[in-house]
C-alpha cells in the first residue's frame, strides 16, 4: 500500500514538473542561473553577505549574463528575478497591488502572525493608515521628539557616563529597545523591558532559520519566545484597556492606547492578538535596523576626524541656543542638516538593510522577458547604492552628495519605496538625530578595533560590534 502511494505521489511530482517545465520552456525567463537543487544560489548569496558585501552577488551576475536591467536566480527554495538599476526600482514600487506584492520568507510570516507586513490590499492599506497616523511627522512635533530626548539623555547617563570603554552596538540595541518599549506602551521598569528583550534576542535568532519545529531548533526557540512575548503584550494590554475604560491613561498616550481606540470607518477595531502583532513587528521592524544604523554612525565618525568636528559643530550650535536641561524640539531636528546629511551617506555605503522581496502576482512582462506569476522578486538597495553609474566616486565617504536636489531618483532606497516603503523612517530620523546629539556633545571615542570589518546577517552590523574607548567632551 505504501509502495503505491509512493509511486502515486512521484507520478505526480514528475508530471507538474515536466508541465512546468514546458510552460516555463516557452516563455523567454530572464538570463541567470537556479544554481543548485533546493540550494540555488543561496550559498553565494550569503557568502557576499557575511563577507560585507551584499552588492557582489548582483554584481557578478550582471557581468555575467550582460544584462544590466534583471536576471533570474534561486534563494531560498524561491524563484525569483533581481531586479537592478532604478528603473527596477521605480517598476516594483509603482506597482504594489497591481503587479507585485509585498512578500517576506517562510519564517519570518509564521513568526509574527498576522500583521502589517503579512497582508495585503486593501486591509495593508488600513493598517498603515492606523499605524502612519502615530508615526507619521506632525505626530512628532507634539509628542515624540522631547521624550525621545529625555530617554536618550538617561540611556547616556546610565550607559555611557563614566565608562572607559563600551562595545556600541550591544549597548545600542538596548537603547533602540528601551526607547521603542518606552514610547509604544510607556514600559518604564527596566526589569521587565530587560525580560522582555532577552526573550525578543531569541526570537530575533528564529526569522532567518528554515522554519523546522523540532525542539532544539533556533527556530522552535524563536516560536516559544514569541509566544511569551504575546502572553506578556496580552498582559499590558487588558491592564491599558482597564486604563483607558477608568479614564487613568490618555487615548493619545503612546501608540498602544492609539492602536485601542482606532476603529475603521465601519467602527471595527483591531483584535488584541493583531494588536499584540502589530507592536511585536513594530518593536522587531525599529529597533535592530536603528541599532545598526547609529552603529555604522559612531564607526564612521571614529574614522573621519574631520566630519566629526563638524557635526560637533552643528550640535554645540543647536544646544547652546537652549536653556540649561531643555530638551530638544521638532525646530531642532530640522536644523541638523549636515548631520543627518552625514547618516544618509553611513546607509548609502551599508544600507542596514540589503534590500527586499515582493511577489510576482501575475506573469510579468519586464526589459523584454517573462517574470512568472509566484515567482519571488528582490531588489538590492546595497548593489544600487554602489553602482558607479549613479554615484561618483562610489567609495568616497561624501555627506554632501545629499545637498540640494540629492542622488537620482530611485538610486537611493535604504527604506525602500512605494506604498510599502518604511513606516518609522520619520521615528528611525528622530531617534538617530536624538542619540548623536547627546553622545556628540558629551563624548570623543577612539575605535579601539580600526577597519572593523562589516557583515551582513541579515542587517549590517560590525563583527565586534565596535569597541571603543570614551573620552569626555570638554567644549
Ligand atoms: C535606520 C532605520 C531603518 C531602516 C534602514 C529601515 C528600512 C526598512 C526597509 C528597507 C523596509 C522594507 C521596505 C520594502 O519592503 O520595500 C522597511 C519596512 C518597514 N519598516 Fe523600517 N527601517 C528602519 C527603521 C524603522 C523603524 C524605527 C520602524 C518602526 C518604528 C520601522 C518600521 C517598518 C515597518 C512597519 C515596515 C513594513 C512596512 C510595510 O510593509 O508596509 N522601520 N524598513
Amino acid at each position: 500500500m505504501i509502495q503505491v502511494l509512493a509511486l502515486i505521489v512521484i507520478v505526480i511530482v514528475i508530471v507538474f514538473w515536466k508541465l512546468y517545465k514546458y510552460h516555463t520552456n516557452k516563455i523567454n525567463l530572464p538570463p541567470g542561473s537556479f544554481g543548485w537543487p533546493f540550494l540555488g544560489e543561496t550559498l553565494a548569496f550569503l557568502r557576499a553577505n557575511w563577507d560585507g558585501v551584499p552588492e557582489r552577488f548582483v554584481r557578478e551576475r550582471i557581468d555575467k549574463y550582460g544584462s544590466p536591467l534583471v536576471f533570474k536566480t534561486s534563494l531560498l527554495g524561491d524563484r525569483m528575478a533581481v531586479l537592478c538599476g532604478p528603473a527596477g526600482n521605480k517598476f516594483l514600487f509603482g506597482n504594489e497591488n497591481k503587479l507585485v506584492a509585498v512578500w517576506w520568507p517562510k519564517p519570518v510570516k509564521k513568526l509574527f502572525g498576522r500583521c502589517l507586513i503579512t497582508i495585503r490590499g486593501d486591509e495593508a492599506k488600513w493598517m498603515r493608515k492606523m499605524l502612519l497616523s502615530y508615526l507619521s511627522p506632525d505626530v512628532f512635533v507634539s509628542r515624540y521628539v522631547a521624550a525621545m530626548d529625555a530617554v536618550t539623555r538617561r540611556h547616556i547617563e546610565v550607559h555611557w557616563r563614566g565608562k572607559e570603554e563600551v562595545n556600541v552596538f550591544q549597548t545600542i540595541k538596548l537603547y533602540a529597545f528601551e526607547l521603542a518599549c518606552r514610547l509604544f506602551m510607556s514600559l518604564e521598569d527596566p526589569n521587565h523591558i530587560a525580560k522582555l528583550g532577552s526573550l525578543f534576542n531569541i526570537f530575533l535568532k528564529g526569522l532567518n532559520e528554515i522554519p523546522i519545529e523540532v525542539p532544539g531548533t533556533r527556530f522552535y526557540s524563536a516560536k516559544k519566545a514569541a509566544a511569551a512575548i504575546r502572553t506578556k503584550l496580552a498582559t499590558i494590554i487588558k491592564a491599558r484597556r482597564a486604563e483607558l475604560q477608568e479614564g487613568k491613561a490618555s487615548p493619545s498616550q503612546d501608540l498602544l492606547s492609539h492602536l485601542l481606540t482606532s476603529s475603521d470607518e465601519n467602527g471595527t477595531y483591531l483584535t488584541e492578538m493583531e494588536i499584540a502583532n502589530s507592536i511585536l513587528l513594530l518593536l522587531f521592524a525599529g529597533h535592530d535596523t536603528s541599532a545598526s544604523s547609529i552603529t555604522l554612525l559612531m564607526k564612521t565618525l571614529g574614522e573621519h576626524p574631520d566630519v566629526y568636528d563638524k557635526v560637533l559643530k552643528e550640535q554645540l550650535e543647536i544646544s547652546n541656543a537652549k536653556k540649561e536641561g531643555e530638551l530638544l524640539k521638532w525646530e531642532d531636528m530640522q536644523k541638523m542638516r549636515y548631520s543627518w546629511n552625514v547618516v544618509l551617506e553611513v546607509m548609502r555605503l551599508n544600507p542596514p538593510v540589503y534590500g527586499a522581496y515582493r511577489e510576482a502576482l501575475v506573469d510579468i512582462e519586464y526589459a523584454g522577458y517573462t517574470i512568472p506569476k509566484g515567482w519571488k522578486i528582490h531588489y538590492s538597495a546595497a548593489s544600487i547604492h554602489k553602482d558607479e553609474a549613479h554615484f561618483e566616486d562610489v567609495t568616497c565617504f561624501d555627506p554632501s552628495r545629499f545637498e540640494g536636489a540629492g542622488p537620482t531618483p530611485f538610486t537611493y532606497v535604504p527604506f525602500g519605496g512605494g506604498p510599502r516603503m518604511c513606516l518609522g523612517k520619520e521615528f528611525a530620523r528622530m531617534e538617530v538625530l536624538a542619540f548623536l546629539h547627546n553622545i556628540i556633545t558629551n563624548f570623543k571615542w577612539k575605535l579601539l578595533i580600526p577597519g572593523e570589518k562589516i557583515e551582513y546577517d541579515p542587517l549590517a552590523t560590525p563583527v565586534k560590534g565596535v569597541l571603543i574607548r570614551l573620552h569626555p567632551n570638554v567644549v
